[in-house]
């Protein structure tokens, strides 16, 4: 029997559906939205029956949450308050259907089967705005997501360019949802995470002893993709050997196994990012410009989130829901802790952040966290400019405070220097490329 889960926080309506529906849908409930919401996804639910009005949470939400999730099976709001506007608005963020009550035995029913049937019909859930999956009130984040929104539904390729940390593969990743591939596979690969000798065989995959170690035939990232989105971060970082290879493909949609001889196609969507400023490195020789003019069809650049200040709040608070324990009160930082945040220069972005609010919420065991909770280096953080190389360590520091700070001052300027090419910061800090990526991700996310 069809499983059906009715999200509610009133019994009385949940009994009355659940007696409609006997014999018809083996049928569970959920008083609280955020639970129910849960289990839609974890088990699978095939239809949910939601209301408008519930305290934790409004019927609204629940669709829009369900959908920004994934949730691809039926849903049903059943309201005593609808209304034509509040109707479309359910259908538009994803609802199959809409019941007004009263409610009527044989109406529900037959409702409910024609609202299953028209989701087993669909072949792509209702398009949403990649609006509700960023986070953002930023005047300039938001011209961008509604181009990223008309982008995702063509097959352009598409650079997303910005620090670490911006959102870029969030953002490839909204790009593939809100396209036709969604049905398909997104895969995504750190070009600057996977040393050079490696990356040709990750990206096209190897037949069976084309080099020591090919112990069998192995397929690449283009393969996996097949006719989904292939997300090529840190595109950047490639060498000019592997950007000629790459060219061959996105040309003429053609590319070999390392070691093979039967010619492949790809008809994967490449969506590829980069922190740096690829147009330089394309007037320094480093970067192909006729694969530059292939990749960069449309492109995309995220702001930096010091430049965001009025997102630094909406974030933080956004954070502080997602890591909250189901029974608690999420926390939030208090006035002037987040005055002090939005002075602050924020090196790893949003990364950074989300990394500060889970530590908090670990941490610090107040419902609101103060100026004075916040680690040392933000609470003395001077200006939304360069972090000076700061020899001048304060001597109040421990030895490893001191340490770190000093590490992610270097790191941050070294890579700011290097117009936020890793290989050329590398290369003038004298470590080897995947090691500094390594700990430069590593230092900027804290
Ligand atoms: N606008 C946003 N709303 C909510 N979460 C966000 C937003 N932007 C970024 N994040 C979160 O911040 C973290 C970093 O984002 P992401 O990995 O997409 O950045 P990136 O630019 O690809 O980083 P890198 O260049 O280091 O690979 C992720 O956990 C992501 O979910």
């Amino acid at each position: 029997m069809q499983r059906a889960l009715i999200i509610d926080d009133t019994p009385s309506l949940i009994s009355e559906i659940r007696h409609m529906l006997k014999g018809e849908y083996a049928i569970t409930s959920a008083r609280s939205p955020i639970r129910g919401i849960r289990r839609a996804i974890s088990e699978e639910i095939g239809l949910v029956i939601t209301t408008l009005k519930m305290r934790e949470m409004g019927g609204l939400d629940v669709i829009r949450r369900l959908r920004s999730r994934g949730y691809q099976g039926c849903i049903v709001m059943v309201t005593a308050f609808g209304d034509a506007s509040t109707a479309q608005e359910a259908i538009r963020l994803g609802a199959t259907d809409y019941i007004t009550r009263p409610l009527v035995a044989a109406e529900l029913i037959s409702r409910l089967a024609r609202a299953l049937k028209k989701t087993d019909s669909d072949s792509i859930p209702p398009l949403q705005s990649i609006e509700e999956d960023i986070c953002t009130q930023d005047p300039e984040m938001i011209a961008l997501l509604e181009l990223a929104h008309l982008a995702a539904n063509t097959d352009s390729r598409i650079l997303i360019l910005g620090e670490t940390g911006t959102g870029k593969e969030l953002l490839a990743k909204a790009i593939h949802r809100y396209s036709q591939r969604v049905k398909k596979p997104f895969i995504a690969i750190n070009c600057a995470a996977i040393q050079e000798s490696l990356l040709e065989s990750e990206l096209f995959g190897h037949e069976q002893g084309a080099f020591t170690g090919a112990l069998s035939r192995r397929i690449g990232r283009f393969e996996q993709a097949g006719t989904g989105t292939l997300f090529l971060d840190e595109i950047g970082e490639i060498s000019l050997a592997l950007q000629s290879k790459l060219l061959r493909v996105l040309q003429d949609g053609e590319y070999y196994r390392v070691g093979g001889n039967q010619k492949l196609k790809s008809r994967a969507r490449i969506v590829a990012a980069t922190n740096q400023t690829l147009r330089q490195r394309v007037e320094s020789g480093d970067f192909r410009a006729d694969l530059f003019y292939r990749l960069n069809v449309v492109s995309l650049k995220l702001p930096p989130l010091r430049q965001r200040p009025g997102d630094v709040s909406l974030l933080a608070n956004f954070f502080f829901q997602r890591f909250k324990s189901d029974s608690s009160l999420a926390k939030r930082f208090s006035e002037r802790a987040l005055e002090q945040l939005k002075r602050y220069n924020w090196p790893g972005n949003i990364r950074e952040l989300e990394h500060l609010v889970e530590r908090s919420n670990i941490l610090i065991r107040k419902h609101v966290i103060e100026l004075e909770d916040l680690p040392q280096h933000i609470q003395q953080a001077p200006q939304k400019t360069n972090v000076p190389l700061g020899l001048n360590v304060e001597t109040a520091l421990n030895f490893s405070d001191a340490k770190t700070r000093f590490e992610k001052t270097y790191f941050n300027n070294i890579l700011e220097q290097s117009g936020g090419n890793y290989a050329l910061a590398a290369r003038m800090a004298g470590m080897e490329r995947t090691v500094f990526y390594r700990k430069a991700k590593k230092l900027l996310a804290n």
